[in-house]
């Protein structure tokens, strides 16, 4: 039996229920989402692919309580979103990381707050493991300023994986790195999760990340961002690097890169209706 079946009748963890959103804006109002419902199983690892601006980021927001729905509901565990909470990791686009703090403090700071309640000698050992896990043992002492913009997102990886919350949502989190750290980043993730067993929620523009890494791809339109297709990935966990080379793999990237070449054509077209 495939991960996938066993995650059937595992319980809704996250739920999108009907959920929009519109901003208002200089040009008035924007409407981003439009009526969005997917759910996400324990233990499940869902990719969000589509066109760049399309509202990916916002459904994050959404689900890390930064902002609210307009309408409909975004459920944890049955409970509507009302804030963020250390039951979510979240890894954004954009570094986050404290830039007083310093590499060892950054990925200390979550384990002090009160939520975690991580005894201080654990507290050690916790740090010292994602320091080495990401290469970053060297730079203990330095300030995110001293980093180069991989050691910087890498950073913010460790960070959120030492907090140990049960909810990763990230957002291109391998975006600024290089191929090869890229490709080392997501494996390292793949036995994070064999170990500690999370629900994910994965941002990314890229179809062959979303293909190796998720168990299902929700792929969306252009602006407002609503559900195209729903896409189950066949290939198990663990999951074996060579599921590259599976014929199976280039025939689901070339179709939803497909498809995603279609939003972003269907935005284009928007652009140029905007700007006349
Ligand atoms: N708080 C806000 N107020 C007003 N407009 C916003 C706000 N947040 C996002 N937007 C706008 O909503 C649209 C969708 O943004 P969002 O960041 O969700 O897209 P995205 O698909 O994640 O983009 P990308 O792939 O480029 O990161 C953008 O045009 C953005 O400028």
């Amino acid at each position: 039996m495939s991960m996938n079946h066993a995650a059937d009748s595992a319980p809704v963890r996250i739920a999108f229920d009907r959920v929009s959103v519109q901003f208002d804006t200089e040009r008035g109002p924007m409407k981003v989402l439009d009526d969005v419902s997917f759910e996400i199983r324990q233990g499940e690892f869902v990719s969000i692919i589509g066109p760049s601006g399309c509202g990916k980021t916002t459904l994050m927001n959404l689900l890390g309580g930064f902002v609210p729905p307009t309408s409909g509901q975004v459920l944890l565990d049955g409970r509507p979103v009302n804030g963020p909470g250390p039951d979510r990791g979240v890894i954004f686009q954009e570094y986050g990381v404290f830039p007083w703090l310093t590499v060892r403090q950054n990925i200390e700071f979550g384990l002090k707050l009160s939520a975690s309640k991580v005894p201080v000698r654990e507290r050690e050992a916790i740090v010292q493991r994602y320091m080495t896990l990401m290469g970053l043992g060297d730079f203990a002492h330095h300030f995110p300023k001293h980093l180069s913009g991989g050691m910087r997102q890498r950073l913010a990886i460790a960070r959120a994986y030492a907090v140990k919350p049960e909810f990763l949502l990230m957002d291109e989190p391998f975006g600024a790195l290089d191929a090869q750290t890229r490709s080392a980043m997501q494996d390292l993730l793949l036995e994070v999760l064999q170990t500690e067993g999370k629900t994910v929620m994965l941002i990314t523009h890229s179809v062959e990340e979303a293909l190796y890494l998720s168990s299902r791809i929700v792929v969306v339109t252009a602006r407002p961002a609503r559900i195209r297709t729903v896409i189950d990935v066949p290939f198990g966990y663990p999951r074996a690097e060579n599921v590259h080379e599976d014929p199976r793999f280039a025939e689901m990237r070339t179709h939803i890169r497909d498809l995603v070449m279609q939003e972003y054509a269907a935005q284009a077209r928007q652009a140029v209706r905007l700007s006349e």
